[in-house]
Formats: C-alpha cells, structure tokens, sequence
C-alpha cells in the first residue's frame, strides 16, 4: 500500500470518530483561566478569548502558537458544467490555477498579508467528474482517492490549517451536497455562485433536486462521491488528517462549508476542530452554519471561495493569541481591581 493511500472505502470514514484525537478541556480551562487575568475587564475580548481557548484545546496547550500556518487550495473541474449551470467557462478553473501558481490571485494577497504557507492542488482537471445530475460524479475509488491526497497534502508541523477551493461550477454541486446532506428545498441551497442569474439561479436549483432525488438512497459519504466533486472530496481527507494531527482547521465559505457536510452526516464529531471563516453572500450558508453549529468569524459580505475569507480570519486568530499570549496579568503590571 503506498504511504499516502490511507483511506481504502468510504464507509472507513463514518467509522472513525472514535479513534480520533478530541479536545483537551483542561488546557481550554488553563486558557480561560489565563483570559481572567490579564489586563481587561472580564470578556472584554469577547470571540476572542474563546478563540483562543478553542485553539489550546486542540493544541492541547494552555499558551497555542501560530508558528505554521498552512493554506491550502483544491481545484477540481465538475461534469454538471454540461448542464449550463455556471456563468463562467470551465477552463477558467485551470487558468486560476495558473493565476494562483504566479501570485496574481486574492488568496495569494491574502495568504502573504496573514502569514499563511499557500499550496494549490490540481485534480485531475482535464478530467472533469461525472454530471451529478445523470449518474454518480465519482465512483467509490476515485473520490477515496480524492480523499486520500487531501490527507496527504497537508503539513502535520502546522499549528493550523486554512482550506479552500476552486471550481467553476461548484456553487451547483455545494448545493447538491447541502441539500442532499440536510434536505429542505433545492432552491434554498442555490445562490448566484460566480453570478448566475434568477433564471440561471432556477436552473441551478432544478438540477440540484434531480441529482438529489437520484442519489436520495445513499449514505453521506456514498452521497459526497455521487453529487460531490475532487475538491470537496480533497477538503474532506484534509480536515481528517489535520485531526489526527491536533491541527485546528479554518473553513472558507459556502462551497468549504459544504464540502464537510457528509462528515457531519457521518458524525458530526468528525469536524469538532473545525472554525467556519466567513460567512459567504451565498445564501445557504447561514442554513449551513446553523447546522454545523458553528458561528463564521467574519461577515464581510464575500463570495470568492479560494480560502480568502479563511486566510483574512488567520488574522483574526493572530490577534487573538497576541492577546493571550502577550499581555500583562493585573498582578505583572500592578493594575488595580484584577
Ligand atoms: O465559497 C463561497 O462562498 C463561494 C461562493 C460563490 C462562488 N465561489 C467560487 O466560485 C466558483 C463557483 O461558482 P460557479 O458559479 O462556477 O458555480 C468556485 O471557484 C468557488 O470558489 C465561492
Ligand atoms: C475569476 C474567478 C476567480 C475565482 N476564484 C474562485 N472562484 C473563482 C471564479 C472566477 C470566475
């Protein structure tokens, strides 16, 4: 077995909560402890402070560093494309790459301004996967496979992992994941990805419940390769091994968020060191975050995908370890009342 081959099925995922490493609350509480001595009053750094006890719980210590932050971008190239349902050709994804690869892109700003190592990952990208719509994206092997070089891309040396995406066309198949995950309507998954229009929003919509609807038996995971593509496949391997590792990871926005939605319907433990970066303009990610119960860090009315709203929330987290890690006690700086 090569060295990087770590997953061999799918249903070796669901199964795997378990054996995987979980929060440390005493260095949480060390943490917390620290937060209510230092010179401020009581919660005055508000998400902040919890922040920073998020990341010594993971770190398993009571100070956590961000020595080695790593980003990385899965791009992947979707056969639902023939259905019509992105304003952009698909090549764009491969010249992105391209743009990613010579620094012209947002995420390559982003990722120098926060500090954050940047690798792209290329799938297969002249081989698009099946349209979802008409048969399985993938078969079992080729999204295991997905996973596993997910896994295997990231650092396990970096104190957290920034994830994103690229792929023309991958709004239609976050949808599908969201909707075949969590269900509701298929028009409340869909929203303008690259700027689709209300008729190419309705379109979006009913190719989305057609894959859905053909796929309905599945399980999250069986679902994730049917309606899934690469890159969701890829972010999935990457948050698994970033656990194993104690990483925490930063999502980015819709299309990230979506990628774990069958983690979450395998067992939602799965994705417990998981922060959510920003809040993306698509408008099911609020439904999306609601379920995965977790609160995006920022909210700045973004839409790019690529991990930029995740590389911009590194800074976030910077600022509040700087914080935590620098300041005074009451007691260091002979400040009254502490
Ligand atoms: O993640 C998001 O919040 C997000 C929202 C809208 C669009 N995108 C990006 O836009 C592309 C998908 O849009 P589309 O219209 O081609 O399906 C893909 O490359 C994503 O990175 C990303
Ligand atoms: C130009 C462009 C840049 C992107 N970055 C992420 N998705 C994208 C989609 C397009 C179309």
């Amino acid at each position: 077995m090569p060295e990087t081959t770590i997953f061999s099925h799918l249903s070796d995922i669901s199964d795997l909560a378990p054996s995987l490493p979980e929060f440390d609350q005493q260095f949480a509480d060390a943490a917390r402890a620290r937060q209510a001595q230092l010179t401020k009053p009581p919660g005055s750094l508000g998400k902040l402070e919890e922040l920073a006890e998020f990341l010594a719980g993971w770190r398993g210590t009571a100070q956590p560093e961000i020595r080695e932050a790593q980003a990385l971008v899965f791009a992947g190239n979707h056969g639902v494309c023939d259905r019509g349902v992105n304003p952009f050709p698909q090549e764009v994804t491969v010249q992105m790459v391209a743009n990613f690869e010579a620094g012209g892109a947002a995420i390559n700003q982003l990722c120098q301004l926060s500090g954050a190592n940047l690798s792209v990952v290329p799938l297969e990208l002249d081989r698009p996967t099946g349209d979802f719509s008409t048969g399985a994206a993938m078969s079992e092997k080729e999204c295991v496979d997905a996973i596993n070089l997910g896994a295997a891309a990231v650092s396990t040396s970096a104190d957290i992992l920034i994830l994103g995406e690229m792929g023309i066309g991958n709004s239609t198949v976050a949808a599908a994941l969201a909707h075949g995950i969590l269900g509701g309507d298929a028009k409340d998954w869909v929203g303008r990805g690259t700027g689709s229009d209300s008729d190419g929003q309705s379109l979006k919509a009913r190719v989305v419940a057609e894959g859905v609807k053909r796929h309905a038996s599945l399980s999250p995971m069986e679902k994730l390769a049917a309606l899934g593509g690469r890159e969701q496949a890829a972010i999935c391997g990457a948050v698994i091994a970033a656990r194993r590792a104690r990483i925490p990871v930063v999502l980015d926005g819709y299309i990230c968020t979506a990628a774990c939605a069958p983690l979450l319907g395998a067992d939602p433990r799965l994705l417990e060191h998981c922060l959510i970066g920003h809040a993306s303009a698509e408008p099911g990610h609020k439904a999306l975050c609601a379920a995965f119960d977790k609160a995006p860090i920022l909210d700045l009315g973004m839409a790019l995908g690529e991990g930029s709203g995740a590389a911009l929330a590194l800074m976030v987290l910077r600022g509040a370890l700087s914080c935590h890690n620098g300041m005074a006690t009451f007691a260091e700086a002979g400040v009254a009342g502490g």
